[in-house]
């Protein structure tokens, strides 16, 4: 079981938190080196090695229990290696002293599936949030940048003062990406950024994240099953494949290159899965 405590490292016992890039080699922002997470001794993730330049945006995709969620909570630091590593600019995220650990998540920000806002707090007190929580604003320009915030996103002023409850699931994900955009973070991981949503709020949320690209130069993540947000928003996407059902000895990083090739992609598991096909497997569900 390798869940780490919140502020806890699991291991600091080299000195891989200052890893320097190997000579004349070019450094990823994030580095995955033969990561592998095993649960009660089974692996869910194993031996990933992957890097993620900066300014990509990469869309994470792969039938459920795969372990898309389990690879994005090793990116945030929340699990630990069973086994490798997960660097991000050049530091090991298991082996941080807690402090450096707090001030690198400042530079991620996370969009929730369900949003995740604080009921109890107003609109505006959600997406300034993490401003405050840094100490390094006056509430003047926390108040300006809110309300641009809120407007980037396409929300009315008004919603301001009104609470999570009082918005749909399309307004309350906006919100959350406001929240998760505004200290302007390297990296924003989405989950699922679309799922429960009609096809006009989705493809809403799709531009929104190109916005935020274009905006500035992001990183993104997006766990997703969304074909459509796949092919439009990532310029990569990563396929992974559940570890039981892999043949002996095959990679579980099925696919790895740009939207437009998974449909021709000789492996039929990969062009069934985003013509959403299920070839054989009823059959094989049915035992
Ligand atoms: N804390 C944990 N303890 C034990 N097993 C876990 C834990 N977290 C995840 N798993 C297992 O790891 C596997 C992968 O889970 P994960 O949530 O990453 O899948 P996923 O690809 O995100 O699925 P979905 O698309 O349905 O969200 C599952 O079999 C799950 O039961």
């Amino acid at each position: 079981m390798t869940e780490a405590p919140d502020h806890e490292p699991v291991s600091q016992s080299n000195d891989s938190s200052t890893a320097q890039p190997t000579a004349g080699k070019q450094r990823g922002l994030i580095e995955f080196d033969r990561l592998t997470i095993a649960f009660n001794e089974q692996p869910v993730l194993k031996d990933i090695s992957l890097t993620i330049d900066r300014g990509e945006t990469i869309a994470v995709i792969g039938e459920s229990g795969c372990g898309k969620t389990v690879l994005m909570k090793t990116l945030l630091g929340l699990i630990h290696p069973t086994s490798g590593r997960v660097t991000f600019d050049g530091k090991d995220l298991s082996a941080l002293p807690p402090k450096q650990c707090a001030d690198l998540r400042l530079r991620f920000g996370f969009v929730f599936q369900n949003a995740a806002l604080f009921d109890s707090m107003t609109i505006f007190d959600n997406v300034a949030f993490p401003m405050r929580q840094s100490h390094r604003y006056a509430e003047d320009e926390v108040s300006s940048r809110v309300m641009e915030h809120l407007h980037q996103v396409g929300l009315p002023a008004s919603v301001a003062s009104k609470r999570p409850g009082e918005l749909s699931g399309g307004m309350r994900k906006r919100v959350g990406i406001a929240r998760a955009i505004i200290l302007e973070p390297e990296v924003v991981v989405y989950d699922e950024p679309t799922t429960g949503l009609d096809p006009i709020m989705s493809d809403v949320i799709n531009e929104l994240m190109i916005g935020v690209r274009n905006r500035y130069p992001v990183t993104s993540v997006i766990v997703t099953h969304d074909m459509r947000t796949t092919r439009r928003v990532a310029n990569r996407v990563l396929m992974l494949y559940p570890r039981t059902r892999l043949k002996k000895g095959e990679p579980q990083l099925l696919f790895d290159g740009p939207p437009a090739d998974m449909e021709t992609d000789p492996d039929s598991r990969v062009s069934q899965f985003v013509r959403g096909e299920a070839g054989t497997r009823l059959q094989e569900l049915a035992g």
